[in-house]
């Protein structure tokens, strides 16, 4: 039915639509449900306009093409999209329990073991990725949906897209990008071990490592690795030792995702089934 989901064409007519999730910067997203199979999805409808035409259906298929190859519990699905004279239409697997950041604003920090068990579970998923040769499915909070059971999906909105090239900082932030992008050299698949590793400290302290007021300030802290513990909230030393595995400049020298898995700070906090339960 998925392969099928990719090949077929699709109409507004093929949907019922629902509520509106809310409003990307490039367009809104609505709940719908597809008639035939009753299958309820996301569908986000993205105006021509505001898309350099060309570009954008080639990069559409080929995003279509990866995700089709891509399936793991812990990534977004892109079924498919379809496109009528002014809009585009993609349609997406829908993301019961919204987006992670707005939780993580909510409770400010996460516990050791939400952080682990989150952690873990994109560690999984970026191995899984990695072994399918795709990297940098862009891991910052902005990107990270809850589905029903609590689980973590990397909703990669193709922004890579929209800037069209490849430094993927959406709304300018700078604080994920690791040193060798924010100088600009090739980058390989330690990109996602050194985002993920923002990530859990971002988890654990509420704000990204080396948030500064400038970018300026920011691009000087990420390259010179200024990586500093506060002494609020209460961390443990594991954790520490893990980030700091994690945000080493030399991409080579980074901890490598299935070690991370066997570190004891994941091993003794994170739930193995990636369900955060409370
Ligand atoms: C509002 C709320 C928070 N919300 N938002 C979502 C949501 C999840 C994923 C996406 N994904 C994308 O946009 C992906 C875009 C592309 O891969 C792409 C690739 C190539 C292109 F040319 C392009 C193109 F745009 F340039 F065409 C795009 C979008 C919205 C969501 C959800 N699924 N479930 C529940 N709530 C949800």
């Amino acid at each position: 039915a998925a392969s099928e989901a990719a090949q077929k064409r699709w109409t507004t007519s093929d949907f019922d639509i629902g509520k509106p999730l809310g409003r990307g910067k490039f367009g809104h997203v609505y709940l719908a449900r597809e008639k035939r199979s009753d299958h309820i999805v996301a569908l986000k409808v993205l105006f021509k306009a505001q898309l350099q035409q060309s570009q954008v259906e080639h990069q559409l298929r080929r995003e279509v093409e990866i995700q089709s190859h891509l399936r793991h519990p812990n990534i977004l699905r892109l079924y498919g999209y379809f496109y009528d004279q002014k809009r585009v239409y993609l349609i997406l697997e829908y993301a019961v329990r919204g987006e992670l950041y707005k939780e993580l604003q909510k409770c400010k920090y996460f516990s050791e073991r939400r952080a682990a068990t989150y952690v873990a579970s994109l560690a999984r998923a970026l191995i899984y990725c990695h072994g399918k040769h795709v990297i940098h499915r862009d891991i910052k909070p902005e990107n990270l949906l809850i589905g029903a059971q609590g689980e973590l999906k990397i909703a990669d909105f193709g922004w890579s897209v929209h800037t069209f090239n490849r430094r993927r900082t959406m709304c300018g932030t700078l604080d994920y990008l690791p040193p060798e992008m924010v100088e600009s050299v090739e980058h390989d698949a330690s990109v996602d071990i050194w985002s993920l590793g923002i990530l859990c400290y971002e988890f654990l302290y509420g704000v990204p490592p080396f948030e500064a007021r400038e970018h300026s300030e920011t691009y000087k802290r990420i390259v010179q690795v200024d990586l500093k513990f506060p002494p609020k909230p209460i961390v443990s030393s594991s954790a520490k030792d893990l980030i700091s595995q994690m945000l080493v400049k030399e991409s080579t020298q980074r901890l490598a995702l299935h070690k991370l898995l066997e570190h004891p700070w994941i091993v003794q906090n994170a739930d193995p089934s990636g369900l955060y339960r409370g």
